[in-house]
């Protein structure tokens, strides 16, 4: 039987690194992801009307968007995206995977200077993180290789994911700072929390157990 429009639950998937880990633990957690919820799949909207459920497949970046603007009612996405974003969402539940930390990181030579330029992909984070520590920041907007920028002297510093170490080893930078530990998120919007509660709360309790349980996804 299919469900009403107002009983289907859109859910915004984040393409890319955490796809593998949200899909799979969203399976643990016995919802039924049709095949082309994948990452081969070049559809950007995938619907399990049986299951009352809709999948949008977008950027990471984009998922707390989807989610404030209610096109979506709930997303996964990185707590980085969501600290960046400042998005009007509500967030429900640490998932626990793609770890990684944001960090400071430079050249192990890097003497102090007094207003540093910071290369990152993350302006908000470290504006907020430099202006915690009393310091003083010229920040530098990058979209990628940011670890680049204190190699060729386009900044002192860099704020950037850190997860394995290989990227800022490989290109000879040390990690100086520790800014925050990041995981995944379930997030919703404020309305389809209340309006749609009981499904929600529905797929909140089966992650969550799914979470407790911490069986590697
Ligand atoms: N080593 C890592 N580097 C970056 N993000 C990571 C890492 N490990 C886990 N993550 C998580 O994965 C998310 C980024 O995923 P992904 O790299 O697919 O997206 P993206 O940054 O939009 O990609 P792109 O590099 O194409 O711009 C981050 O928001 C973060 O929460
Ligand atoms: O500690 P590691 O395991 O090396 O991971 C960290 C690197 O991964 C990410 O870059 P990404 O691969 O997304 O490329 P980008 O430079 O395009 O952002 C991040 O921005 C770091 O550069």
């Amino acid at each position: 039987m299919d469900m009403s429009a107002f009983d289907t639950l859109t859910i915004a998937m984040p393409k890319g690194r955490i796809f593998g880990e949200a899909t799979e633990l969203l399976r643990q957690a016995g919802v039924p992801l049709p095949a082309d919820v994948s990452e081969d799949s070049r559809k950007l909207t995938v619907s399990a009307p049986e299951a009352g459920l809709s999948f949008l497949l977008v950027k990471p970046v984009d998922v707390p968007t989807y989610v404030e603007h209610g096109v979506a009612d709930l997303g996964v996405v990185g707590k980085d995206v969501l600290l960046e974003e400042a998005r009007d969402v509500y967030e429900l539940l640490d998932l626990g995977i793609s770890p990684c930390h944001m960090a400071v990181a430079g050249l192990p030579d890097w003497s102090p200077v007094l207003h540093p330029k910071v290369a990152t992909k993350y302006p908000r984070i470290a504006d907020r993180y430099f202006r915690e520590q009393g310091q003083q920041v010229e920040v530098i907007k990058l979209n990628g290789s940011v670890e680049l920028a204190p190699l060729i002297g386009l900044a002192d510093r860099i704020v950037d994911i850190v997860s394995t170490g290989r990227t800022l080893k490989e290109n000879g930078l040390t990690e100086l700072e520790h800014i925050t530990d990041i995981t995944s998120r379930l997030i919703a919007n404020r309305a389809s929390y209340r309006l749609k509660s009981g499904r929600i709360q529905d797929l909140y309790e089966k992650l969550a157990s799914v979470v407790e349980k911490g069986e590697p996804v």
